[in-house]
């Protein structure tokens, strides 16, 4: 009866600003500041909760961390195919942590999303974010530095812990309720340089070419160029080119991005993936003249996709044949990537965007891509994988008598 009477007789700008004021008086005599860190900032995700997810998730599972032994409450998640079990604060549960001798408190808040605003993307039905609560005392001793280390802390757990990914964009470039227009499966293909066969010179170059790019951050921010690489793989069906990709992501122990192109539809759509790629990746185009046009750039209609010349599995529909936009029965198809969104995505102002990315591309036909594509600095290492090289013959004497050739 109080509150509705309240309810009525003071308006809510009133009750709103008394709020306020209470909220400010809290806040000058409370000895603690919080910082909230939501799961969605505005539309997009907010890449630090994910971290602090991470982090917590590791610092929960500590057997070290005494004030995370003493947690009883703790929510165990594993994802599909994947081996890694994660442990996470449960909704609106607490952790403490220790940094550099300051001790800090965690709070994982879950609240249901009131009403489903207007959104061109479905949003989650909860609202999730941790708060942390710092002294006020040591805020500016640790708050950055705490930060920076969490974000650092979360990069290696990825890296080490759990399953590298394999990401697709089956979706074309359409959001997820969380923002991404990746899907992701644990990555678990077998193939190494120990198994991949080829000639031993050039997979030893490969490997040290891989190294140094890894190892290459330094060499990048002297000269002024983004921390990227591109390897074009050709070479007939069945030479081992997918096999390399895989072999590449297991030795540098990155992620891939497996990117299809005939799903995406813009070159904004195209960009947009791009930006929602990790560092530490492999982005991978395969069949690359099968994807778009690729002969000429300056032409206004090169869009669409682009049949080759032989092959069953190679004859998909092309902008001048079945298909094709010139195709009067192809009414429905949106497909405008043009050549130069492609070049833009791998060599242009946003490719720079994140960093320590290698991008392959593979081609059963050379010399049906646009030269532009093939130039140093964006395909910076040809590969030529071949049925009647070293590699082959290497590879069946080893399956057939378990011998690898000399
Ligand atoms: N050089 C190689 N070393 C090891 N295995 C190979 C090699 N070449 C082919 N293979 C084997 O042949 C099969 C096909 O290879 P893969 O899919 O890598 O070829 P690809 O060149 O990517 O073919 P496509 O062009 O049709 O995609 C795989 O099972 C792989 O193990």
């Amino acid at each position: 009866f109080c509150q509705t009477l309240l309810h009525t007789v003071i308006p809510p700008e009133l009750r709103f600003a008394c709020l306020k004021l209470f909220q400010r008086l809290f806040n000058c005599f409370s000895s603690y500041c919080y910082y909230e860190i939501t799961e969605i900032d505005g539309v997009n995700t907010n890449e630090l909760y994910n971290a602090v997810q991470l982090y917590l998730s590791s610092s929960a599972s500590s057997p070290t961390n005494p004030a995370a032994a003493s947690s009883n409450r703790l929510s165990l998640t594993r994802g599909l195919n994947s081996s890694a079990i994660t442990f996470g604060l449960s909704n609106n549960d607490r952790l403490s942590d220790i940094f550099n001798g300051v001790s800090v408190v965690w709070e994982h808040i879950v609240t249901p999303r009131q009403s489903q605003t207007f959104s061109w993307r479905p949003l989650p039905e909860e609202k999730r974010g941790f708060t942390l609560r710092i002294n006020k005392r040591d805020k500016p001793l640790i708050l950055e530095s705490y930060l920076d280390f969490i974000t650092e802390k979360a990069n290696e757990i990825r890296r080490k812990n759990q399953d590298r990914l394999l990401y697709t964009n089956s979706r074309g470039g359409s959001l997820d309720s969380r923002g991404h227009p990746w899907e992701s499966v644990p990555f678990k293909h077998p193939s190494t340089f120990d198994t991949l066969a080829m000639d031993p010179e050039k997979k030893a170059e490969i490997m040290s070419d891989l190294r140094d790019f890894a190892d290459g951050q330094a060499f990048y921010k002297r000269t002024g160029r983004a921390w990227k690489r591109g390897y074009l793989l050709y070479g007939p069906p069945g030479t081992g080119k997918s096999s390399m990709i895989a072999a590449m992501a297991n030795f540098l122990g990155y992620d891939i991005y497996d990117l299809e192109l005939t799903e995406v539809n813009t070159n904004s759509e195209l960009r947009k993936l791009l930006m929602k790629t990790s560092s530490k990746s492999i982005i991978v185009i395969e069949d690359i003249d099968c994807s778009i046009n690729l002969t000429n750039r300056k032409k206004p209609n090169s869009v669409g996709r682009v049949g080759s010349s032989d092959g069953a599995s190679d004859a998909r529909p092309g902008p001048l044949g079945p298909g094709g936009p010139s195709d009067p029965e192809n009414n429905g198809n949106t497909n405008t990537i043009t050549l130069s969104g492609l070049l833009n995505f791998t060599d242009g102002l946003w490719s720079c965007c994140g960093s320590e990315r290698i991008f392959v591309f593979t081609t059963n036909h050379i010399e049906k891509l646009d030269p532009a594509l093939l130039r140093s600095g964006r395909m910076d290492m040809h590969v030529f994988m071949s049925f009647c090289s070293f590699e082959f013959i290497e590879n069946i004497v080893k399956k057939l008598f378990g011998v690898r050739c000399q």
